[in-house]
């Protein structure tokens, strides 16, 4: 069935999140069920339309709604993207996690283009020039906390899965444990050879334009949230290499999708036959922006509060 066949509206409760790249504009695992024209939301619209998929596992079922960051054209540079927006419409969907891919330049050897890492720290090198907060507005003031801005149970989870990754015969890791580092830049542009060496010395494993402020925002709605970064390049530290090009990152984006395509598929495929603990009990996260909202109710505005029950309908 083409997407214009597919009912645009969707009634029910999205169990989780999934957020494509660059090169990753569709999951073909995910067989579709509606297709959502780009959401409306307080913060302005969705990057794409957001596809709905229904998995029927042993034990109930799992809805899974898929947008593409930079829209389905990659119209949208990493600094457009209106990442407020697409979080929101994953929240108020209902979703209990995201999955987010990202492609990623490596700033390590041992991770080679190709190779997948679950990083469960950032450092934020963008430039204070993205809409990055929900609480952060006259009327609103909230300070939600970040220390470990990945979701560490949701990644131990993907883990699990790590032997689905291929690479033309030759191996392909996933890389995993609690100091991987992604390193956020504001780009468009890449790194020069000495951001990168500086990189390296900051203890960053890998780099990309994109998980801030997503990370900051799915914390802000309390959603448990893990990129797989996926790795395409060497960035620009490597003397004697020339520095990324889009070239070389387009090289691998092939394999990548193909990877991301098994990984998401075996992660669905395991939520649908029983829904793991994070995404019932939130991950300890539930209830913690409600807490961190300094803001008495009384003094919110209307729309304030409009805003706020957008993703947190139960709470004011
Ligand atoms: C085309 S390379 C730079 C581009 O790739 C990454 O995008 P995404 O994270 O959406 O996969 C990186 O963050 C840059 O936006
Ligand atoms: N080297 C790099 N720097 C920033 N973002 C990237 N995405 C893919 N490769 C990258």
């Amino acid at each position: 069935m083409s997407d214009c066949e597919l009912p645009s509206t969707f009634e029910g409760e999205v169990d989780l999140g999934v957020i494509g790249g660059t090169g990753l504009y569709h999951l073909p695992c995910l067989e579709k069920i509606a297709v959502l024209p780009p959401m409306a939301t307080p913060w302005g619209y969705t990057s794409s339309p957001i596809t709905i998929s229904k998995f029927i596992g042993a034990n109930g079922h799992l809805h899974v709604a898929f947008l593409a960051r930079h829209g389905l054209d990659h119209q949208l540079p990493p600094t457009k993207v209106p990442f407020r927006a697409n979080i929101a419409a994953l929240k108020h969907l209902k979703c209990k996690a995201v999955l987010s891919f990202s492609a990623v330049g490596s700033l390590q050897e041992s991770i080679k283009p190709r190779d997948f890492v679950l990083p469960q720290q950032l450092i934020d090198r963008t430039k204070g020039i993205r809409e990055s907060s929900y609480l952060n507005e006259e009327g609103l003031v909230g300070h939600v906390g970040f220390g470990d801005p990945f979701s560490e149970s949701f990644a131990k989870y993907i883990y699990q899965f790590r032997d689905v990754l291929t690479n033309e015969g030759k191996p392909c890791t996933l890389h995993f444990d609690k100091d991987k580092t992604v390193v956020c830049m504001e780009g468009p542009q890449f790194s020069t050879r000495a951001e990168s060496r500086m990189y390296r010395l900051l203890g960053g494993d890998v780099i990309n334009m994109s998980v801030i402020p997503e990370a900051k925002l799915a914390r802000e709605c309390e959603l448990p949230y893990q990129m797989v970064c996926m790795s395409t390049d060497y960035d620009a530290w490597r003397e004697d290499e020339e520095p990324v090009t889009v070239e070389v990152v387009l090289g691998h984006l092939v394999n990548n999708g193909r990877n991301a395509n098994a990984l998401a598929s075996s992660v669905i495929e395991a939520m649908s036959h029983n829904m793991p603990e994070f995404m019932k009990t939130g991950d300890g996260l539930r209830g913690s922006v409600k807490m961190s909202i300094s803001t008495k109710p009384e003094a919110m505005s209307q729309e304030t509060l409009e805003k706020l029950k957008f993703l947190f309908p139960d709470y004011w």
